[in-house]
Parts: C-alpha cells; sequence; structure tokens
C-alpha cells in the first residue's frame, strides 16, 4: 500500500478513514496475506507519515475530536507490515504496529514518540505498543524525553528491525514478507498474534468504556 497525501502523509480523519477502508477490503480478500505499507512522497528525504493531522486537533468540536480519536485506534487495531522514512509521533505508532520494520539507512531519517516535545501526552496505548517493542526503560527515557531516533539508535533498541540502504527498502521488504508467508496456516499466525496482543486490547476495550 503506497501512501500519498503531501506534504508528509499527517493522519487526518479523511486520511485515516481511507485508510481503514482500504485495509478492510484486504482483509476480506482471500488472497490478501501480507501488506507492506509506504511512503510514495518525492520529497527529499521521505517522510514515511508525520503522525497525526496536528490541524485535525485544534479548534475541532468533541465530537470530531471523538471521530477522529476512534479512527486512529482502528488503525491501530489493523496493521501488519511496513517499511519507511521519518516516522515521528502517529507515524512511529503506525509502524509500531507492524510485525517487521525496515527502515532506510539515512541518517536524516529520524523515528519515536515526541509527543512530550510537544507539549502533549502519548496515550497510554501509543506507550504500551513501544513497551511491547523496546521494553519499558528504553520506553521511559524515550517518552519523556520525547526522543527522535535516528536508524542506528532506532535498531539498537530494537524500535526498528532492519536498516538498509535507500533503495533497497522495498525489495527487502518484499523478501521478508515472502519468508514470512512460509509459515503455514493463516489461522495458527492470526491467533499467535491475536494472543500476543489479547491483554492490551482487553486493556483498550476497558479505556473505552470509561
Ligand atoms: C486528541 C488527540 C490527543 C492527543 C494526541 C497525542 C498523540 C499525538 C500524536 C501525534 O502524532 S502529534 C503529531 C506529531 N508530529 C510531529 O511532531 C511531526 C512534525 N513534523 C516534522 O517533524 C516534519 O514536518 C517532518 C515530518 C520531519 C518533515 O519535515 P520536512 O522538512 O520534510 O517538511 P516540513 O517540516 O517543512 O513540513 C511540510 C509541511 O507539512 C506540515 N506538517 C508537518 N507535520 C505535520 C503534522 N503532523 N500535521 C499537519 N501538518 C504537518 C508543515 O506544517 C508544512 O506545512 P506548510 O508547508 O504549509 O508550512
Amino acid at each position: 500500500m503506497h501512501m500519498q497525501s503531501p506534504p508528509v502523509n499527517s493522519l487526518s480523519l479523511d486520511f485515516l478513514t481511507e485508510l481503514c477502508i482500504s485495509l478492510e477490503k484486504l482483509e476480506m480478500d482471500k488472497g490478501c496475506r501480507g501488506l507492506i505499507i509506504t511512503s510514495v512522497l518525492s520529497n527529499q528525504p521521505k517522510v514515511f507519515s508525520a503522525g497525526l493531522d496536528i490541524l485535525e486537533m485544534y479548534g475541532k468540536s468533541p465530537e470530531h475530536c471523538g471521530e477522529f480519536w476512534k479512527v486512529v485506534q482502528e488503525m491501530w487495531l489493523k496493521f501488519y507490515g511496513s517499511n519507511m522514512g521519518s516516522s515521528p509521533a502517529g507515524g512511529c505508532l503506525l509502524s509500531l504496529t507492524c510485525d517487521y520494520r525496515i527502515m532506510a539507512d539515512n541518517p536524516r531519517y529520524t523515528i519515536g514518540l515526541n509527543e512530550t516535545q510537544l507539549g502533549i501526552v502519548a496515550p497510554f496505548w501509543f506507550k504500551e505498543t513501544m513497551v511491547n517493542t523496546v521494553g519499558h526503560r528504553n520506553t521511559e527515557v524515550a517518552l519523556q524525553l520525547g526522543l527522535l531516533y535516528k536508524p542506528a539508535e532506532a535498531l539498537k533498541i530494537g524500535l526498528v528491525d532492519q536498516l538498509v540502504p535507500e533503495d533497497q527498502v522495498f525489495t527487502v521488504a518484499s523478501q521478508t514478507m515472502t519468508k514470512w508467508l512460509t509459515i503455514p496456516g493463516n489461522v495458527s499466525v492470526i491467533t499467535t498474534k491475536s494472543t500476543l496482543n489479547l491483554l492490551f486490547s482487553f486493556q483498550l476495550w476497558c479505556f473505552n468504556l470509561v
């Protein structure tokens, strides 16, 4: 899936709604077993996603914010595989929801949950997704300081799984997905993934009740 919402693939209500509808269609397509998500913006260095659309959160009605928030959570529940350039905040969440993260090895790119740098708080399910990926201590430091990591640092703490030269990102992503798809039985993989996320999904469900 190619993301192309200039200038920076910011996650607006319209963009996220379209993303979720596209994912739903793919989920219903029995021939589709995996997804690579990438940015085809023409800017250099390339942005994967600038995160939540800041304008979507400013001066809007509570109903609009509620609708926006619901679709952000929907996006979190659905994702699978990714490859990328710069990924701050919601862009980082988008990639954290994937099974495998391949980042272009260009020190001009950064990834991380930088919310505190903006004076906002990363929601608990952003935080939990980060803890599940890089552990509690790394998350504690990363979130409190709002750190954005360069590729080598991101690899070191496990925030991304692999660095590759920029022109090879898609090829390596395709090869990696081919390997993941050799695991037999869609059901066992999906069930394993659901089990890993079970407690967390339950927590999010409880959170939405209060
Ligand atoms: C209800 C919600 C409550 C709490 C939410 C808490 C969770 C929040 C999660 C978030 O995701 S908040 C968003 C955080 N995002 C960022 O901090 C990213 C900010 N942007 C950047 O760092 C950079 O723009 C960049 C993505 C690295 C790209 O840099 P580049 O130099 O290539 O572009 P430039 O900075 O000139 O930007 C171009 C253009 O895009 C606009 N822009 C950038 N980011 C956003 C965004 N997140 N939302 C909306 N618009 C964005 C920027 O203003 C420029 O616009 P202009 O050309 O009109 O000036």
